[in-house]
Protein backbone atom coordinates (compact mmCIF):
# COMPACT_ATOMS: atom_id res chain seq x y z
CA UNK A 1 0.00 0.00 0.00
CA UNK A 2 1.09 3.52 -0.69
CA UNK A 3 3.90 4.91 2.33
CA UNK A 4 1.99 8.33 1.98
CA UNK A 5 -0.78 6.75 3.48
CA UNK A 6 0.77 4.96 6.33
CA UNK A 7 3.27 8.08 6.94
CA UNK A 8 -0.63 10.17 7.16
CA UNK A 9 -1.76 7.41 9.60
CA UNK A 10 1.28 7.28 11.82
CA UNK A 11 1.37 10.71 12.06
CA UNK A 12 -2.20 10.81 13.35
CA UNK A 13 -1.49 7.88 15.61
CA UNK A 14 1.46 9.40 17.38
CA UNK A 15 -1.07 13.03 17.48
CA UNK A 16 -3.54 10.82 19.77
CA UNK A 17 -0.90 8.66 21.47
CA UNK A 18 2.14 11.16 22.06
CA UNK A 19 0.43 14.29 22.16
CA UNK A 20 2.57 14.95 18.86
CA UNK A 21 2.51 18.26 17.01
CA UNK A 22 1.69 17.47 13.33
CA UNK A 23 3.39 20.60 11.63
CA UNK A 24 6.21 18.84 13.17
CA UNK A 25 6.31 15.23 13.24
CA UNK A 26 5.00 15.42 9.65
CA UNK A 27 8.23 16.20 7.93
CA UNK A 28 10.46 14.22 9.51
CA UNK A 29 8.32 11.35 8.65
CA UNK A 30 7.94 12.16 5.46
CA UNK A 31 11.64 12.68 5.23
CA UNK A 32 12.23 9.25 6.73
CA UNK A 33 10.05 7.58 4.27
CA UNK A 34 11.71 8.91 1.61
CA UNK A 35 8.43 10.26 -0.29
CA UNK A 36 8.83 11.51 -3.37
CA UNK A 37 7.46 15.60 -3.96
CA UNK A 38 4.12 14.28 -4.94
CA UNK A 39 3.55 11.44 -2.45
CA UNK A 40 4.71 14.19 0.75
CA UNK A 41 1.93 16.70 -0.62
CA UNK A 42 -0.55 14.18 -1.11
CA UNK A 43 0.69 13.00 2.95
CA UNK A 44 0.37 16.10 4.20
CA UNK A 45 -2.68 16.88 2.54
CA UNK A 46 -3.79 13.43 4.07
CA UNK A 47 -2.96 14.05 7.41
CA UNK A 48 -3.97 17.53 7.78
CA UNK A 49 -6.90 17.82 5.69
CA UNK A 50 -8.59 14.91 8.28
CA UNK A 51 -7.44 16.37 11.27
CA UNK A 52 -9.08 19.61 10.68
CA UNK A 53 -12.29 17.78 9.51
CA UNK A 54 -12.17 15.46 12.24
CA UNK A 55 -15.31 16.23 14.25
CA UNK A 56 -17.12 16.62 10.45
CA UNK A 57 -15.87 12.91 9.78
CA UNK A 58 -16.82 11.49 13.18
CA UNK A 59 -20.08 12.26 12.91
CA UNK A 60 -20.10 11.44 9.41
CA UNK A 61 -18.57 7.63 10.85
CA UNK A 62 -21.17 7.56 13.28
CA UNK A 63 -24.00 8.02 11.28
CA UNK A 64 -22.58 5.45 8.72
CA UNK A 65 -21.61 2.64 11.46
CA UNK A 66 -24.57 3.72 13.50
CA UNK A 67 -22.96 3.64 16.67
CA UNK A 68 -21.05 6.77 18.33
CA UNK A 69 -17.48 7.38 17.69
CA UNK A 70 -16.51 6.83 20.67
CA UNK A 71 -17.35 2.73 20.77
CA UNK A 72 -14.63 2.54 17.47
CA UNK A 73 -11.21 1.36 18.70
CA UNK A 74 -8.96 4.43 17.77
CA UNK A 75 -6.86 3.06 15.47
CA UNK A 76 -9.64 1.76 13.42
CA UNK A 77 -11.46 5.11 13.85
CA UNK A 78 -8.10 6.73 12.61
CA UNK A 79 -8.02 4.75 9.16
CA UNK A 80 -11.92 5.43 8.92
CA UNK A 81 -11.32 9.22 9.38
CA UNK A 82 -8.69 8.89 6.49
CA UNK A 83 -10.68 6.81 4.38
CA UNK A 84 -13.65 9.60 4.88
CA UNK A 85 -11.16 12.53 4.05
CA UNK A 86 -10.51 11.09 0.91
CA UNK A 87 -13.71 10.10 -0.12
CA UNK A 88 -15.79 13.23 0.68
CA UNK A 89 -12.43 16.07 0.21
CA UNK A 90 -10.08 14.87 -2.32
CA UNK A 91 -10.17 13.43 -5.87
CA UNK A 92 -9.02 9.89 -5.19
CA UNK A 93 -11.14 7.30 -6.95
CA UNK A 94 -13.60 5.76 -4.32
CA UNK A 95 -12.87 2.02 -5.22
CA UNK A 96 -8.91 3.38 -4.19
CA UNK A 97 -9.71 5.42 -0.89
CA UNK A 98 -12.00 2.23 0.35
CA UNK A 99 -9.25 -0.85 -0.54
CA UNK A 100 -6.42 1.50 0.32
CA UNK A 101 -8.60 2.25 3.71
CA UNK A 102 -9.06 -2.00 4.27
CA UNK A 103 -5.27 -2.74 3.27
CA UNK A 104 -4.59 -0.35 6.55
CA UNK A 105 -6.76 -1.87 8.53
CA UNK A 106 -5.56 -5.30 7.94
CA UNK A 107 -2.09 -3.41 8.98
CA UNK A 108 -3.19 -2.05 12.39
CA UNK A 109 -6.24 -3.38 13.51
CA UNK A 110 -6.55 -6.76 10.89
CA UNK A 111 -9.77 -7.82 13.20
CA UNK A 112 -11.65 -4.58 11.80
CA UNK A 113 -10.89 -4.69 7.65
CA UNK A 114 -14.77 -6.16 7.38
CA UNK A 115 -16.05 -3.23 9.38
CA UNK A 116 -14.08 -0.35 7.65
CA UNK A 117 -14.94 -1.82 4.65
CA UNK A 118 -18.53 -1.57 5.52
CA UNK A 119 -18.86 1.69 6.90
CA UNK A 120 -16.67 3.19 4.07
CA UNK A 121 -18.85 1.97 1.71
CA UNK A 122 -21.77 3.38 3.10
CA UNK A 123 -19.94 6.83 3.21
CA UNK A 124 -18.98 6.21 -0.39
CA UNK A 125 -23.29 6.10 -1.59
CA UNK A 126 -23.34 9.76 -0.89
CA UNK A 127 -22.33 13.50 -1.55
CA UNK A 128 -20.03 15.39 1.05
CA UNK A 129 -23.22 18.03 0.38
CA UNK A 130 -25.40 15.38 1.69
CA UNK A 131 -23.37 14.50 4.43
CA UNK A 132 -23.07 17.71 5.64
CA UNK A 133 -27.19 18.23 5.62
CA UNK A 134 -27.63 14.92 7.33
CA UNK A 135 -25.29 15.89 10.19
CA UNK A 136 -26.10 18.95 10.65
CA UNK A 137 -30.05 17.17 10.96
CA UNK A 138 -29.20 15.37 13.56
CA UNK A 139 -27.40 17.69 15.95
CA UNK A 140 -29.29 18.80 18.62
CA UNK A 141 -28.89 22.57 18.05
CA UNK A 142 -28.17 25.25 15.52
CA UNK A 143 -24.81 25.94 17.48
CA UNK A 144 -23.86 22.27 17.18
CA UNK A 145 -24.79 21.63 13.67
CA UNK A 146 -22.31 24.50 12.92
CA UNK A 147 -19.51 23.20 14.89
CA UNK A 148 -20.42 19.65 13.30
CA UNK A 149 -20.57 20.52 9.55
CA UNK A 150 -17.33 23.35 10.47
CA UNK A 151 -15.41 20.95 12.26
CA UNK A 152 -14.85 23.45 15.63
CA UNK A 153 -15.89 22.24 19.12
CA UNK A 154 -18.64 23.94 20.29
CA UNK A 155 -17.49 26.49 22.36
CA UNK A 156 -14.88 27.22 19.98
CA UNK A 157 -17.49 28.29 17.77
CA UNK A 158 -19.53 30.29 20.63
CA UNK A 159 -16.38 32.18 21.27
CA UNK A 160 -15.32 32.94 17.86
CA UNK A 161 -19.17 34.26 17.40
CA UNK A 162 -18.54 36.32 20.68
CA UNK A 163 -15.45 38.09 19.19
CA UNK A 164 -16.83 38.58 15.61
CA UNK A 165 -20.29 39.82 17.19
CA UNK A 166 -18.29 42.03 19.60
CA UNK A 167 -17.03 43.73 16.27
CA UNK A 168 -20.46 44.32 14.85
CA UNK A 169 -19.64 41.53 12.27
CA UNK A 170 -21.38 38.59 13.49
CA UNK A 171 -22.58 37.50 10.14
CA UNK A 172 -18.89 36.33 8.95
CA UNK A 173 -18.83 33.51 11.29
CA UNK A 174 -19.26 30.78 8.94
CA UNK A 175 -16.68 32.43 6.45
CA UNK A 176 -14.16 32.45 9.55
CA UNK A 177 -14.95 28.36 9.87
CA UNK A 178 -14.36 27.98 6.41
CA UNK A 179 -11.13 29.88 6.07
CA UNK A 180 -9.92 27.83 9.67
CA UNK A 181 -10.34 24.56 7.09
CA UNK A 182 -8.42 25.81 4.95
CA UNK A 183 -4.41 25.09 3.98
CA UNK A 184 -3.14 28.94 4.62
CA UNK A 185 -0.46 29.92 1.94
CA UNK A 186 3.14 30.02 2.76
CA UNK A 187 4.23 33.91 2.94
CA UNK A 188 7.61 35.06 4.09
CA UNK A 189 9.08 38.14 5.59
CA UNK A 190 12.38 39.57 3.68
CA UNK A 191 14.25 40.61 7.30
CA UNK A 192 14.56 44.62 6.27
CA UNK A 193 18.48 46.30 5.93
CA UNK A 194 19.62 42.49 4.98
CA UNK A 195 17.61 40.44 2.29
CA UNK A 196 16.18 42.05 -0.96
CA UNK A 197 13.09 44.11 -0.84
CA UNK A 198 9.61 42.03 -1.21
CA UNK A 199 8.94 43.11 -4.46
CA UNK A 200 12.39 41.54 -5.42
CA UNK A 201 11.76 38.62 -4.15
CA UNK A 202 8.09 37.68 -5.12
CA UNK A 203 4.62 39.10 -4.85
CA UNK A 204 4.44 41.39 -1.92
CA UNK A 205 2.20 41.34 0.38
CA UNK A 206 -1.14 43.06 0.35
CA UNK A 207 -0.09 44.63 4.01
CA UNK A 208 2.69 43.69 5.30
CA UNK A 209 5.35 46.31 3.75
CA UNK A 210 8.05 43.23 4.20
CA UNK A 211 6.01 40.37 3.44
CA UNK A 212 5.71 38.41 0.04
CA UNK A 213 4.81 35.26 -1.41
CA UNK A 214 6.93 33.55 -3.96
CA UNK A 215 6.01 30.29 -5.90
CA UNK A 216 9.46 28.09 -4.59
CA UNK A 217 9.12 30.14 -1.00
CA UNK A 218 10.68 26.80 0.36
CA UNK A 219 13.53 27.59 -1.72
CA UNK A 220 13.81 31.29 -1.40
CA UNK A 221 14.46 30.50 2.14
CA UNK A 222 17.23 28.01 1.95
CA UNK A 223 19.05 30.84 -0.53
CA UNK A 224 18.74 33.29 2.17
CA UNK A 225 20.29 31.79 5.09
CA UNK A 226 17.32 33.20 7.67
CA UNK A 227 17.29 36.64 6.21
CA UNK A 228 14.15 35.30 4.46
CA UNK A 229 11.67 33.63 6.61
CA UNK A 230 8.20 31.72 6.61
CA UNK A 231 6.26 34.33 8.81
CA UNK A 232 2.38 35.06 8.78
CA UNK A 233 1.52 38.34 7.74
CA UNK A 234 -0.45 39.18 10.59
CA UNK A 235 2.92 38.37 12.67
CA UNK A 236 4.69 41.02 10.69
CA UNK A 237 2.42 43.35 11.47
CA UNK A 238 2.54 43.00 14.84
CA UNK A 239 6.04 43.26 15.47
CA UNK A 240 6.13 46.40 12.72
CA UNK A 241 2.99 47.77 15.35
CA UNK A 242 5.66 48.35 18.17
CA UNK A 243 8.77 48.95 16.04
CA UNK A 244 7.10 51.72 14.18
CA UNK A 245 4.93 52.97 16.81
CA UNK A 246 7.45 56.18 16.84
CA UNK A 247 10.58 57.20 15.02
CA UNK A 248 13.48 54.99 16.40
CA UNK A 249 16.22 56.55 18.62
CA UNK A 250 19.61 55.25 18.78
CA UNK A 251 20.42 53.58 21.91
CA UNK A 252 17.03 52.47 22.94
CA UNK A 253 16.54 48.97 24.61
CA UNK A 254 13.62 46.79 23.37
CA UNK A 255 12.83 43.05 25.10
CA UNK A 256 10.94 40.44 23.67
CA UNK A 257 9.06 38.57 26.97
CA UNK A 258 8.05 35.25 25.62
CA UNK A 259 10.20 35.29 22.27
CA UNK A 260 9.97 31.47 20.85
CA UNK A 261 10.09 29.87 18.55
CA UNK A 262 11.39 33.90 17.70
CA UNK A 263 9.90 35.03 14.17
CA UNK A 264 9.05 38.17 15.66
CA UNK A 265 12.46 38.67 17.61
CA UNK A 266 14.38 38.60 14.20
CA UNK A 267 11.86 40.95 12.88
CA UNK A 268 12.20 43.37 15.49
CA UNK A 269 15.94 42.60 15.32
CA UNK A 270 16.05 43.58 12.17
CA UNK A 271 14.56 46.54 12.80
CA UNK A 272 16.33 47.54 16.45
CA UNK A 273 19.55 47.31 13.71
CA UNK A 274 18.42 49.49 11.38
CA UNK A 275 17.73 52.54 13.98
CA UNK A 276 20.21 51.97 16.20
CA UNK A 277 18.43 50.25 18.95
CA UNK A 278 19.40 46.81 20.89
CA UNK A 279 17.32 43.51 21.61
CA UNK A 280 17.24 41.24 24.30
CA UNK A 281 15.05 38.43 24.11
CA UNK A 282 12.95 35.83 26.84
CA UNK A 283 11.76 32.72 27.06
CA UNK A 284 10.59 30.19 29.61
CA UNK A 285 10.81 27.12 27.75
CA UNK A 286 14.51 26.26 27.44
CA UNK A 287 14.17 24.08 23.39
CA UNK A 288 12.07 27.29 21.83
CA UNK A 289 14.88 29.69 23.77
CA UNK A 290 17.42 27.82 21.32
CA UNK A 291 15.11 28.04 18.51
CA UNK A 292 14.93 32.02 18.99
CA UNK A 293 18.82 31.93 19.52
CA UNK A 294 18.59 30.09 15.34
CA UNK A 295 16.22 32.62 14.90
CA UNK A 296 18.43 35.90 15.33
CA UNK A 297 21.32 34.53 14.00
CA UNK A 298 20.90 36.16 10.87
CA UNK A 299 20.70 39.29 11.79
CA UNK A 300 24.14 40.67 12.22
CA UNK A 301 23.48 42.44 16.26
CA UNK A 302 24.45 40.86 19.55
CA UNK A 303 20.72 39.37 21.06
CA UNK A 304 20.94 37.84 24.46
CA UNK A 305 18.36 34.98 24.71
CA UNK A 306 17.36 34.44 28.51
CA UNK A 307 15.51 31.05 29.72
CA UNK A 308 13.36 32.56 32.54
CA UNK A 309 9.68 32.86 33.57
CA UNK A 310 8.88 36.25 32.73
CA UNK A 311 6.66 36.70 35.35
CA UNK A 312 10.01 37.66 37.59
CA UNK A 313 11.89 40.25 35.25
CA UNK A 314 14.41 42.27 36.61
CA UNK A 315 14.92 44.62 33.93
CA UNK A 316 18.38 45.88 35.35
CA UNK A 317 19.71 42.52 35.43
CA UNK A 318 18.62 42.64 31.34
CA UNK A 319 20.53 45.62 30.99
CA UNK A 320 18.17 48.01 31.21
CA UNK A 321 17.67 49.48 34.44
CA UNK A 322 16.04 52.37 33.52
CA UNK A 323 13.44 50.05 32.14
CA UNK A 324 12.89 48.91 28.08
CA UNK A 325 11.57 51.74 25.50
CA UNK A 326 9.77 49.14 24.05
CA UNK A 327 8.34 45.61 24.94
CA UNK A 328 6.76 43.06 22.95
CA UNK A 329 4.12 40.76 25.35
CA UNK A 330 3.59 37.99 22.60
CA UNK A 331 1.45 35.95 24.80
CA UNK A 332 0.61 32.47 25.37
CA UNK A 333 -2.57 32.15 24.54
CA UNK A 334 -4.82 29.50 23.17
CA UNK A 335 -4.09 29.82 19.93
CA UNK A 336 -7.56 29.97 18.54
CA UNK A 337 -6.32 32.19 15.94
CA UNK A 338 -3.76 30.19 14.19
CA UNK A 339 -6.04 26.69 13.59
CA UNK A 340 -5.24 26.63 9.71
CA UNK A 341 -1.92 26.58 11.01
CA UNK A 342 -2.05 23.57 13.86
CA UNK A 343 -4.45 20.87 12.49
CA UNK A 344 -4.68 19.25 16.01
CA UNK A 345 -5.00 22.32 17.95
CA UNK A 346 -8.73 22.68 18.22
CA UNK A 347 -9.60 19.42 20.14
CA UNK A 348 -6.93 19.75 22.17
CA UNK A 349 -8.06 22.84 23.94
CA UNK A 350 -10.87 23.37 26.73
CA UNK A 351 -12.35 26.14 28.64
CA UNK A 352 -10.62 25.77 31.13
CA UNK A 353 -7.59 26.44 29.36
CA UNK A 354 -8.87 29.99 28.62
CA UNK A 355 -9.31 30.77 32.37
CA UNK A 356 -5.40 29.53 33.12
CA UNK A 357 -3.61 31.61 30.29
CA UNK A 358 -5.80 34.85 31.01
CA UNK A 359 -4.26 34.69 34.45
CA UNK A 360 -0.67 33.68 33.09
CA UNK A 361 -1.69 36.01 30.56
CA UNK A 362 -2.62 39.20 33.80
CA UNK A 363 0.25 38.43 35.29
CA UNK A 364 3.09 38.94 32.30
CA UNK A 365 0.83 41.53 31.45
CA UNK A 366 2.05 43.51 34.83
CA UNK A 367 5.53 42.13 34.48
CA UNK A 368 6.09 43.60 31.32
CA UNK A 369 4.87 46.82 32.10
CA UNK A 370 6.91 47.02 35.29
CA UNK A 371 9.86 46.56 32.97
CA UNK A 372 8.71 49.60 30.82
CA UNK A 373 10.70 52.90 30.94
CA UNK A 374 8.81 55.84 31.49
CA UNK A 375 7.22 56.92 28.28
CA UNK A 376 8.24 52.99 26.86
CA UNK A 377 5.55 51.41 24.74
CA UNK A 378 4.24 48.06 25.82
CA UNK A 379 3.06 45.78 22.74
CA UNK A 380 0.47 42.97 24.06
CA UNK A 381 -0.41 40.59 21.57
CA UNK A 382 -2.27 37.00 20.90
CA UNK A 383 -2.62 34.83 18.44
CA UNK A 384 -6.36 34.49 20.07
CA UNK A 385 -9.30 36.37 19.02
CA UNK A 386 -10.77 34.76 22.56
CA UNK A 387 -12.56 37.85 23.95
CA UNK A 388 -11.30 36.62 27.88
CA UNK A 389 -7.68 36.71 26.37
CA UNK A 390 -8.09 39.84 24.11
CA UNK A 391 -10.01 42.54 25.83
CA UNK A 392 -10.28 40.56 28.73
CA UNK A 393 -6.95 40.81 29.64
CA UNK A 394 -6.01 43.74 28.65
CA UNK A 395 -9.39 45.62 29.73
CA UNK A 396 -8.51 44.11 33.30
CA UNK A 397 -4.80 44.98 33.05
CA UNK A 398 -5.36 48.74 32.18
CA UNK A 399 -7.71 49.06 34.92
CA UNK A 400 -4.86 48.21 37.43
CA UNK A 401 -2.54 50.12 35.86
CA UNK A 402 -4.90 53.01 35.96
CA UNK A 403 -3.53 56.69 34.97
CA UNK A 404 -0.31 55.06 34.38
CA UNK A 405 -1.35 53.49 31.52
CA UNK A 406 -2.56 55.33 27.90
CA UNK A 407 -3.82 52.96 25.27
CA UNK A 408 -3.03 54.34 21.80
CA UNK A 409 -4.28 54.29 18.51
CA UNK A 410 -3.07 50.76 17.49
CA UNK A 411 -5.84 50.77 14.74
CA UNK A 412 -3.85 54.06 13.28
CA UNK A 413 -0.32 52.59 13.74
CA UNK A 414 -0.96 49.55 12.34
CA UNK A 415 -3.34 51.48 9.19
CA UNK A 416 -0.53 53.60 8.49
CA UNK A 417 2.15 51.05 8.56
CA UNK A 418 -0.02 48.98 6.08
CA UNK A 419 0.51 49.02 2.40
CA UNK A 420 -2.99 48.88 1.79
CA UNK A 421 -6.37 50.02 4.27
CA UNK A 422 -6.84 46.97 6.24
CA UNK A 423 -10.71 46.21 6.90
CA UNK A 424 -10.42 47.02 10.66
CA UNK A 425 -13.70 46.76 12.66
CA UNK A 426 -14.65 46.65 16.10
CA UNK A 427 -13.37 49.45 19.32
CA UNK A 428 -11.05 51.19 16.87
CA UNK A 429 -7.74 51.29 18.57
CA UNK A 430 -6.98 47.88 19.26
CA UNK A 431 -6.80 45.55 15.67
CA UNK A 432 -7.69 42.16 15.57
CA UNK A 433 -7.08 40.50 12.09
CA UNK A 434 -9.15 37.77 10.82
CA UNK A 435 -8.22 34.47 8.50
CA UNK A 436 -11.03 34.89 6.30
CA UNK A 437 -11.19 38.91 6.19
CA UNK A 438 -7.03 39.49 6.09
CA UNK A 439 -5.78 35.98 4.70
CA UNK A 440 -3.77 36.74 8.40
CA UNK A 441 -3.62 34.51 11.33
CA UNK A 442 -6.10 36.11 13.58
CA UNK A 443 -3.97 38.46 15.42
CA UNK A 444 -5.28 40.69 18.43
CA UNK A 445 -2.49 44.11 18.74
CA UNK A 446 -2.77 46.69 21.36
CA UNK A 447 -0.09 48.80 22.30
CA UNK A 448 0.31 50.77 25.39
CA UNK A 449 1.99 53.47 26.46
CA UNK A 450 3.56 54.21 30.32
CA UNK A 451 3.29 57.15 31.71
CA UNK A 452 6.51 59.66 31.70
CA UNK A 453 8.70 61.20 29.47
CA UNK A 454 7.73 60.45 25.57
CA UNK A 455 11.02 58.20 25.17
CA UNK A 456 9.86 56.44 21.92
CA UNK A 457 7.58 59.32 19.86
CA UNK A 458 9.38 62.62 21.83
CA UNK A 459 12.04 64.45 21.64
CA UNK A 460 14.80 63.80 24.31
CA UNK A 461 18.27 63.34 23.33
CA UNK A 462 19.14 59.38 22.86
CA UNK A 463 20.85 57.96 25.82
C1 LIG B 1 2.73 32.94 21.32
S1 LIG B 1 4.27 32.25 21.70
C2 LIG B 1 5.40 33.49 21.14
C3 LIG B 1 5.64 33.43 19.65
C4 LIG B 1 6.81 34.29 19.22
N1 LIG B 1 6.65 35.68 19.58
C5 LIG B 1 7.08 34.21 17.72
O1 LIG B 1 6.63 35.09 16.98
O2 LIG B 1 7.74 33.28 17.28
C6 LIG B 1 4.35 32.41 23.44
C7 LIG B 1 5.63 31.90 24.06
O3 LIG B 1 5.58 32.21 25.45
C8 LIG B 1 6.28 31.22 26.15
N2 LIG B 1 5.90 31.32 27.56
C9 LIG B 1 4.88 30.73 28.21
N3 LIG B 1 4.88 31.07 29.51
C10 LIG B 1 5.92 31.91 29.69
C11 LIG B 1 6.44 32.59 30.82
N4 LIG B 1 5.87 32.49 32.02
N5 LIG B 1 7.55 33.35 30.65
C12 LIG B 1 8.13 33.48 29.44
N6 LIG B 1 7.68 32.83 28.33
C13 LIG B 1 6.57 32.08 28.46
C14 LIG B 1 5.86 29.95 25.45
O4 LIG B 1 6.77 28.89 25.71
C15 LIG B 1 5.85 30.39 23.98
O5 LIG B 1 7.08 30.12 23.38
Amino acid sequence: MARSRIVAYEVLEAVRDSDAYANLLLPTRIERARLSEADAAFATELTYGTLRMQGFYDAVIALAAGRPTAQVDPPVLDVLRLGVHQLLATRVATHAAVNESVALARRVAPAAAGFVNAVLRTVSRREADDWRSLVADEAGSPDEALAAVHSHPVWVVRALRTALEREGRGEELVALLEADNAAPRVNLVSLPGLAEPPAELGEPDRYSPVGLTAPEPLRLVAEHDGRVRVQDEGSQLAALALSRVAPVRPGERWLDLCAGPGGKTALLAAEALAGGASVVANEVVPARAELVRRAVAAVPADVPVDVADGRDLDPAERGAPDGFDRILLDAPCTGLGALRRRPEARWRKAPADVAELTELQGELADSAFRALAPGGVLAYVTCSPHASETHGTLGRALARWGAEAELLDTADVVQSLSRHPLDLAGDGRTVQLWPHRHGTDAMFIALVRRAGSDRPSGDEPAR
